[in-house]
């Protein structure tokens, strides 16, 4: 058998890919995550690549007689990123207090768009060896939310570590109205779509 790494630190993710079945370990990125894109959807392919990358990187390798990177298990790393959209505003994750309240002003009424990028880099015993990512989009309306109810939501904490500053899967979810698209995309892993993009490149995560 092969092994799956997760190269994330987030809770969410972990629970999404342990929801689905999957045996794997957890390897978070530490690398400085750097931007040179400015559509949402590149942003989130170029964040996940890079944390997938970096943590592929990590996997002792070794060179065969021919040359080809050959590894002693077959890997498959996983990394993701998302982001929130709304107008031409791009949300990661709040800095402070001050930064989730300008957040929710922004997003309260309003509907926007959540984008996870997802990046697999695999490796097989064989040398066959490749990378693939794409990106999925949910679209979220949220409530009009009042000043005091903003500032009761940031309070709980909750906003800080989450890109838009909320969770739609805490105590953010009295404030949705509707969701245009994959749940699990905005929590942070399109897993539905990780399935299929696997199959398509005819990789079977349980058979890994
Ligand atoms: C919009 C939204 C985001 N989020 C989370 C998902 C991600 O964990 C986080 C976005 O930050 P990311 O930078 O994508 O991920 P991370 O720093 O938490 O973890 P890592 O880089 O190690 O993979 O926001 C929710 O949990 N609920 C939501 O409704």
């Amino acid at each position: 058998m092969g092994q799956i790494i997760l190269a994330s630190a987030s809770p969410r993710r972990k629970e999404l890919l342990e929801q689905i079945g999957l045996e794997f370990e957890i390897c978070p990125a530490k690398g400085e995550e750097v931007i040179s894109k400015s559509a949402p959807e590149e942003v989130v392919m170029e964040l996940s690549e890079q944390k997938a990358t970096e943590v592929a990187a990590m996997v002792k390798t070794y060179e065969s007689g021919h040359g080809e990177l050959m590894t002693p298990q077959d890997i498959l790393v996983i990394g993701a990123d998302t982001v929130v959209a709304c107008d031409d505003t791009i949300l990661g994750k709040p800095k402070d207090e001050a930064d989730a309240k300008r957040m929710l002003t922004l997003l309260s009424g309003r509907k926007h768009a959540v984008y996870t990028g997802v990046t697999f880099v695999f490796l097989d015993k064989n040398g066959r060896a490749g990378a693939h990512t794409f990106y999925e989009k949910t679209e979220v309306t949220m409530k009009p939310l009042s000043e005091p109810e903003i500032d009761r939501y940031v309070a709980t904490g909750e906003p800080m570590d989450k890109a838009g500053a909320y969770g739609i899967q805490g105590k953010c979810a009295i404030y949705i109205e509707g969701i245009e698209g994959d749940y699990n995309n905005v929590v942070g892993l399109p897993v539905a779509r990780i399935y299929k993009e696997l199959q398509k490149l005819g990789i079977d995560p349980y058979l890994w």
